[in-house]
């Protein structure tokens, strides 16, 4: 299945793709005009220059690269990150710096990924009963180890 999203490119990157046949995401890139040193748990809004119309009904969830956390210690702070149906500002990602040296990001990088996914709005219809179940109030591990 293949919706259409439209896109506009500030940057001076390829944009955004599937890195191989069967991804999921879409890979974002760093647009930057000079690399940006994150210190040991800083955090930082990094621009994409890119600027999207999604179908009404998607979303996009911006989520982190696993080689980034696992090789830098660099993820995503707001994971995973939600971009609207009606937002047309620029997409920007929120990195932090999760290990105990400082990280440099360059422009061009391959800082995070994006899903887009179908979501539903709901009716909320406010009630003073639910329905009984077996589970009840059960959770937060109620059902033991095994
Ligand atoms: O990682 C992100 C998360 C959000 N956004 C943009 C797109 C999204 O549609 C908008 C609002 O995001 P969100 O709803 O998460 O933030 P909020 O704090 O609820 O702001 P708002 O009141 O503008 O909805 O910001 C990004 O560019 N990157
Ligand atoms: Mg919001």
């Amino acid at each position: 299945m293949s919706i259409t999203v439209k896109i506009i490119n500030q940057s001076n990157n390829p944009l955004p793709e599937y890195a191989t046949a069967s991804s999921a995401g879409l890979d974002l890139r760093a647009f930057l005009e000079a690399p940006v040193t994150l210190q040991s748990l800083e955090r930082t809004l990094i621009p994409t220059g890119l600027f999207m119309e999604l179908p009404e009904g998607y979303e996009a969830q911006v989520r982190p690269r696993s080689g980034l956390a696992i090789k830098q210690g660099l993820t995503l702070l707001n994971t995973p990150g939600t971009i609207d149906a009606d937002y047309r500002g620029e997409i920007k990602i929120i990195v932090i710096n999760l290990s105990n040296e400082p990280q440099t990001i360059h422009s061009g990088d391959r800082i995070a990924q994006m899903i887009i996914a179908p979501y539903l709005q709901v009716h909320m219809l406010e009630v003073t009963l639910l329905t009984d179940t077996t589970r009840g109030s059960g959770g937060f591990g109620h059902t033991g180890k095994s």
